[in-house]
């Protein structure tokens, strides 16, 4: 196991080049398994996250090539597996995302259940069910989900309980090669379900309406190969950009997408930043010590929930109370506990965090619990006085690529170290 070991202090400067987008890449990665022909894809982030979604096709039998530092080629396949195992499902939730490609693909599937995780319950009911209306049989036994269709999926209404990015991503793909069209009504909005569907669209798939909460797909035959490039990652900008604020510094976050941002944007003006943007970047000019802000997180194009533990650490250190309500996830304030060990003033009142800014946060061991809690600890350690030691970063590895290596490049003083075993690791 590794840690990050950070002497805050440092006001963050310069350019941060922003990657792929995970939370993209990893379902165009997993789509790539309906196409008939190859499938190239560029600006692909390297994390773990990524490397568990090739592992899970390698394992499928679909083979993979790597081509420079972030394109890949997936090779067309016929004969494949169908089982998503429980040893790869368990690191990875969005593994599930194998469930609809897999399914319409071959007319079986066996995934196994994703469980909960640390920011919450997390269940799929509303993937199985819309996979159900569109006729196939699904039952769950011995921790699997083991699907099975009579012959092609048929086009269906649906409409989700609940807004799910990868319940409306599961079902899109299981619609692509379907008889007939599907409508997903309620669908997700993020930007990474539209970069999916033009993915999708660009192997030949009917798609309509990605980005508005009504999506039609009209059932193709066959989907060809192609080429496309992942959109960038809004989350991992928005935490350089939340870091450059709460250090008092001055970032330039690159190859990133503003449009993207918006929600992230207004809150980061609240706080006090100046910000300027272009079509292909965002720059953040510190104004002095950050107010306070008030957040309720909600799914696109509202303020999202990736993006709630950086701005508790920031409203941490910020002048004045701001309350963050987090509306998404039942669980998703572990990290909480640990900006207290740092000094941090919150409270928690049901789904509601409300700080009051601290002149300083101290150095302190801390622990990751999930990945965007590693992010706020980080941009913590950033800012507080002294050393602060962030244990348990295979968390952070999952979806930040090289953080500490982009951080490093603006004046942040942290390294990557191994962390001695303790008895319980032994
Ligand atoms: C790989 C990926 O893209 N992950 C993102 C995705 O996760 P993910 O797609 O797993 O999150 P969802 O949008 O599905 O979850 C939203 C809410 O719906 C509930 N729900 C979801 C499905 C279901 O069948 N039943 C149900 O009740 C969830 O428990 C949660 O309360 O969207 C989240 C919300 O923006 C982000 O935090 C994650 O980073
Ligand atoms: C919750 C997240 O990811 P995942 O859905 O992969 O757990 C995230 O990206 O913040």
């Amino acid at each position: 196991m590794e840690k990050f070991v950070i002497n805050g202090g440092q006001k963050l400067a310069g350019d941060a080049v922003i990657s792929g987008a995970k939370n993209a890449a990893l379902p165009i990665i997993l789509a790539s398994i309906l196409a008939q022909d190859d499938v190239i894809i560029h600006n692909v982030p390297r994390l773990q996250d990524v490397e568990t979604s090739f592992e899970l096709l390698h394992q499928l039998g679909i083979p993979h090539t790597r081509d420079g530092d972030s394109s890949y080629i997936v090779k067309a396949c016929a004969d494949h597996g169908f089982i998503a195992p429980y040893e790869l499902v368990k690191t990875m939730r969005a593994s599930v995302l194998v469930l609809g490609p897999l399914l319409t693909k071959c007319g079986h599937a066996e995934v196994s259940l994703p469980g909960g995780c640390a920011i919450g319950a997390r269940p799929v009911n509303l993937h199985i069910e819309g996979l159900r209306q569109m006729g196939a049989e699904i039952v769950v036994e011995n921790g699997y989900i083991k699907a099975t269709s009579n012959g092609r999926l048929k086009g269906a209404h649906l409409l989700m309980d609940t807004v799910s990015v990868t319940g409306t991503e599961n079902l899109m793909m299981a619609a692509v090669l379907a008889d007939g069209i599907t409508t997903i009504e309620n669908a997700a909005r993020e930007p990474e379900v539209i970069d999916l569907a033009n993915f999708l669209n660009t192997l030949g798939a009917q798609i309509k309406g990605a980005g508005t909460d009504t999506i039609q797909v009209e059932g193709v035959e066959r989907l060809r190969g192609g080429e496309y490039r992942v959109l960038p990652d809004r989350i991992e900008t928005g935490t350089f950009l939340v870091a450059a604020l709460a250090s008092q510094g001055q970032v330039r976050c690159t190859n990133t997408d503003p449009r993207m941002l918006d929600a992230v944007i207004k809150k980061l003006s609240e706080a006090g930043a100046e910000i300027s943007r272009g079509d292909d970047w965002i720059e953040l000019k510190s104004q002095g010590r950050p107010q306070a802000v008030n957040i309720v997180t909600a799914p696109h194009p509202a303020f999202p929930t990736d993006m709630q533990a950086q701005f508790t650490a920031l409203n941490s250190i910020a002048n004045g109370t701001g309350f963050i309500r987090e509306t998404i996830f039942e669980n998703r304030f572990m990290h909480v506990p640990e900006l207290r060990r740092m000094g941090a003033n919150i409270d928690l009142e049901g789904n509601t965090a409300i700080c009051t800014g601290v002149e300083k946060l101290t150095g302190a061991q801390v622990m990751c619990t999930d990945l965007r809690a590693s992010a706020s600890l980080v941009i913590a350690g950033l800012v507080a006085s002294g050393q602060t030691e962030v244990e348990r970063i295979y968390h952070i590895d999952r979806g930040y690529e090289a953080i500490e290596d982009k951080l490093a490049l603006l004046g942040a003083d942290i390294k990557r170290q191994p962390m001695t075993p303790t008895r319980e690791d032994l």
